[in-house]
């Protein structure tokens, strides 16, 4: 079945909680967003997964260097998965990779800002990774012409275990599914709504009937 994961992209540690005690019901997988951890560092990990025992927290922190160091981090604080920069080299994912299966969690690599997302997301696979995601980030998503479709078309045709983020919302996400992402990300069409458990119960509605 695939996974509904909430991107907090928030800035404190309270509104965190706050945000993930609504919606917690209807995720799988809670995303600390890397705007969130670079103003709180990994006390936010400690305590999301604290409050949640039973959900994975996925530390976004789109590591670019140090791959095993910075995941040993994070996963020293309580994170389950944490995202490497598909940008980033091998060598660190090797090495973030390396850290997970000291740890038995895992690492995503964030196609964010990459050139081919596909190729990148096969490459990757090969070095351990849980899954890769595809990935438009909120500052491309903001320039003209940008639509998720070209999220949903690389899933159909990637071939290996992928999220999409990148302005999934209740009009996309069965699309999402139907391509073959086994995780679909949610950020703004969570915490931005009017009513964050209503917006999750329905993609998680979605995602299931899809
Ligand atoms: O990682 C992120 C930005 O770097 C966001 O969490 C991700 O893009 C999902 O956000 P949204 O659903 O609001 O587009």
């Amino acid at each position: 079945m695939a996974k509904l994961q909430v991107a907090i992209d928030l800035l404190t540690t309270e509104e965190a909680l706050a945000l993930a005690a609504k919606v917690a019901p209807y995720v799988d997988i809670i995303e600390l967003g890397t705007p969130l951890i670079k103003n709180m560092g990994s006390t936010v990990i400690t305590a999301m997964k604290a409050a949640h025992p039973d959900k994975l927290v996925f530390a976004d922190l789109k590591t670019a260097d140090a791959g095993e160091l910075e995941a040993d981090i994070a996963f020293k604080a309580g994170a389950d998965l944490v995202t490497v920069m598909g940008a980033a080299g091998n060598a660190t994912i090797i090495g973030a990779v390396k850290a997970a299966k000291a740890h038995g969690k895992g690492v995503v690599v964030d196609t964010i800002g990459y050139p081919d997302r596909v190729k990148r997301a096969q490459e990757v696979t090969a070095l351990g990774v849980e899954f890769v995601e595809l990935h438009a980030g909120l500052d491309e998503q903001w320039t003209a012409g940008y639509s998720i479709q070209v999220l949903i078309d690389e899933a159909a045709r990637a071939g290996v275990p992928v999220s999409i983020a990148g302005g999934v919302n209740i009009d996309n996400v069965s699309a999402v599914i139907q391509a073959g992402a086994i995780v679909a990300v949610a950020g703004a069409a969570i915490y931005g709504a009017e009513d964050p458990a209503a917006a999750a119960k329905a993609l998680r509605e979605a995602i299931d009937a899809a």
